[in-house]
């Protein structure tokens, strides 16, 4: 089994500790309404937004995982009043400065504070910052957002290896300009600079080079770059972006549900033929991931998308017996290879080559994990197709990822015995992921 980072847990962290989870299935289709808890991606961008903004800011429906824990604590760590009460952060912002002008800051295994925190330093006029990450944070990668923040005029070091963290920022300011951007490695570097850039002192010009993946992703930064008052502009491609210097001011907000961790609960009624309501997220978010209910769709359910609510009913059994580009919403790959095993015909998935970049590779981990529940898969440099099959219990390794230990538990509806290893990882955007399949009428032994 992989070892687990602990340091990247937090106090906002579940299951830590437990070696295994042990899962048995319902005894019929998993019925249910349900609210999830709020989005890594909106949280983490208030997060950084409201450190920035002038004045208070004001977030309810912060998610509490580690992802959003360890953004909280690097805004505490340089020197900004921040409150917890319930579900609400109240932050009160630095204006492009940060209070304490020299200090390491942590960023757990948050891909989204990795990328996003070191362009907010960079834009300060002064202060000297190492940055550090979780070991696998530190193997992902860095070098496209150092060196967009090196074009704009920006002084980030390595600290060590080339192109990983840990990073020395300085606070010098960013002068400005046009920068090209890659966007087919990761959109969390274009995501980061656009959210500084408003400090830059002159405008800001961001090129997409290569294509982009995952860009809903960028256009949610706009979104919420707006909310706090930036002037930004895009094509609908987002082949150029352009924002305008100026200064973001404190909100009150009321944050988004986590599309992603719904399509876990839309996945386990599309499986089992039962009904599952999410009744805080809908066609009115940005997020890509409320996309895959039509994956679901295509594989024989019926779905109902409201503006914030949506309700996925299952077929009798689900259809495989196609391929498709997960490219705009790859964090479902996992979900998705998982579901494969439970239709009628293999499933392709294409064009997420840089989920091999995520909490683990992704492509390889499904496929070996799969394996070792005797099942048929075929791994490809962008992707894997999986074939139908029965499952035989085993101890799976989720490979210290939060999507490859909740994508692996839904194949417990077709193996009961199921084990899962190292269930305090959902902890990065899910801690209590485990507690909603009980809800669900799982049952859920702690080993
Ligand atoms: O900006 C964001 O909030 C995210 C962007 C995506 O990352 P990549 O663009 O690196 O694939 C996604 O996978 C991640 O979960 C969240
Ligand atoms: C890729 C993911 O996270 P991160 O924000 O660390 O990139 C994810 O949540 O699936």
């Amino acid at each position: 089994m992989s070892e687990a980072d602990l340091e990247a847990r937090s106090p906002w962290s579940a299951y830590t500790g437990v070696a295994a989870v042990r899962l048995a299935p319902p005894a019929g289709p998993v019925r249910a309404e349900l609210a999830v808890p709020g989005s890594k991606s909106v949280t983490n961008r208030a997060i950084v937004l409201a450190g920035l903004a002038e004045g208070v800011s004001e977030l309810s429906g912060i998610l509490k995982s580690d992802d959003a824990w360890w953004a909280l604590a690097a805004l505490r760590t340089l020197g900004l009043e921040v409150e917890v009460a319930g579900e609400t952060a109240r932050i009160r912002g630095g204006g492009g400065r940060w209070p304490v002008r020299e200090a390491e800051v942590y960023v757990g295994a948050a891909g989204t504070l990795g990328r996003f925190l070191p362009p907010a330093l960079a834009v300060a006029p002064e202060g000297r910052w190492r940055v550090r990450a979780s070991r696998r944070m530190s193997q992902r990668p860095i070098a496209p957002l150092v060196d967009a923040l090196r074009a704009l005029g920006g002084q980030v070091d390595y600290a060590g290896e080339e192109g990983r963290f840990p990073l020395v920022v300085h606070g010098s300011g960013l002068a400005g300009g046009e920068v090209t951007i890659p966007g087919h490695v990761s959109s969390q570097f274009t995501s980061g600079v656009l959210l500084a850039a408003p400090y830059a002192r002159g405008p800001v010009t961001v090129r997409v080079a290569g294509g982009m993946v995952q860009p809903a992703y960028v256009q949610i930064t706009l979104a919420m770059m707006r909310a706090f008052g930036a002037e930004a502009e895009a094509d609908a491609g987002l082949s150029a972006i352009h924002v305008r210097p100026g200064r973001y001011r404190g909100q009150a907000l009321e944050l988004e549900a986590d599309a992603s961790s719904a399509a876990y609960f839309f996945a386990l009624a599309a499986a089992s033929g039962g009904e599952v309501t999410v009744t805080n997220i809908g066609s009115a978010t940005l997020q890509p991931d409320l996309g895959f209910v039509y994956v679901l769709e295509r594989m024989g359910a019926r779905v109902e998308v409201a503006p914030t609510r949506t309700t996925v009913c299952g077929p009798q059994k689900l259809r495989g017996g196609f391929e498709v580009s997960l490219k705009a919403m790859s964090d479902q790959t996992p979900t998705l290879a998982a579901l494969a095993v439970l239709a009628d015909a293999p499933v392709t998935i294409t064009e997420v080559a840089h989920v091999r970049h995520h909490e683990s590779d992704r492509i390889a981990v499904m496929a070996r994990e799969l394996g070792r529940l005797g099942l048929r898969t075929e791994e490809r440099e962008d992707g894997l197709t999986v074939w139908p099959g029965r499952p035989r219990p085993a101890r799976l390794d989720p490979h210290d990822d939060h999507r490859i230990a909740m994508a692996l538990s839904l194949l417990a509806l077709a193996a009961p015995g199921l084990e899962i290893a190292n269930p305090g990882t959902t902890s990065k955007t899910f801690p209590r992921y485990w507690d909603y399949l009980e809800r669900l009428g799982f049952h859920v032994e702690a080993l």
